[in-house]
């Protein structure tokens, strides 16, 4: 039987959407054949919509990267779901339920949506780290990188600060990083340049996934690491290679962050999981 799906993407970090409420979670083994691109439909995440759990939220929404593993969090997704959820209800906010807590998501105009993606996590232990250490500077070398930050945004990210993020070869750099002894759930990695105080550089290898055009948790993750080591202020614009969002911890009140950035829907097709590798 064929089943529908949406192509999204958020900033070239793309998804497929599946939207499965009044239906059964997704296999990590489907996740891996759907994200396949040679012989699945492609996509960097697949997300799955199911029934919330009862918080008042539109929906439940799971992450699989394309290696089969459920995760805990990916901010270019919440944005592209926000958009369906608002779109089907016309509301001017709408909660989602993730792994990583409840998240809202909202129009910020010009076909851009605002997601308040939760507190950042500071402590070794919510990252999570090995052992307990400052997450102000972990004890990690992989070539010219070196001392990075830790932070959670639900999901793990270890940040880098770098002269020039643009000759940082991550295709060779980011395998090692993301299986690192420290990380015990494995690491997104980022390469980051300070542009100015309210400017950040960032490339990303994602944990699951590779290297990827953007990352929204990374973003968040950059702009606490950076406001943290006193490099720049806590609201400030990341620059990706597929674009930029505009991020704002919270730092001296809530503690957190918010995302805003473009989401946008591609096609809607259908496919036959028993095609699929
Ligand atoms: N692209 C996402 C993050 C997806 C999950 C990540 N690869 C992980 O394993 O934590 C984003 O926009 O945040």
């Amino acid at each position: 039987m064929e089943h529908v799906f949406i192509k999204m993407h958020g900033l070239g970090n793309d998804f497929v959407v599946l939207d499965r409420r009044g239906g059964v979670p997704l296999s990590s083994v489907l996740a891996r054949g759907l994200a396949e691109r040679r012989l699945g439909v492609g996509c960097d995440q697949v997300i799955t919509l199911l029934d919330p759990a009862g918080s008042g939220a539109a929906a439940r929404m799971t992450i699989h990267n394309p290696d089969g593993g459920e995760v805990e969090a990916c901010g270019n997704a919440t944005r592209c779901v926000g958009r369906l959820l608002l779109a089907e209800s016309g509301a001017e906010v709408v909660r989602i339920e993730s792994a990583g807590g409840l998240l809202e998501v909202r129009r910020a105009g010009d076909g851009l949506y605002a997601v308040e993606m939760g507190p950042a996590r500071l402590d070794w232990a919510e990252i999570p780290l090995a052992r307990a250490m400052d997450t102000l500077h972990l004890p990690l070398e992989v070539g010219p990188l070196a001392d990075p930050v830790g932070v959670g945004m639900g999901n793990p990210h270890a940040v880098f600060f770098v002269p020039d993020a643009e000759a940082i070869d991550l295709a060779a750099l980011g395998p090692e990083v993301e299986h690192h002894p420290l990380f015990p759930n494995r690491v997104n990695a980022s390469a980051v340049s300070v542009l100015g105080r309210d400017r950040l550089r960032l490339r990303v290898w994602e944990r699951g996934a590779g290297q990827t055009r953007a990352c929204g948790t990374a973003a968040c993750a950059a702009v606490v690491a950076a406001a943290r080591r006193g490099l720049a202020e806590p609201t400030a614009t990341v620059v990706l290679d597929g674009g930029a969002l505009s991020i704002a911890w919270d730092r001296d009140g809530t503690g957190r962050v918010t995302m805003t950035g473009p989401a946008v829907e591609v096609f809607r097709g259908t496919f036959d999981p028993q095609a699929l590798p």
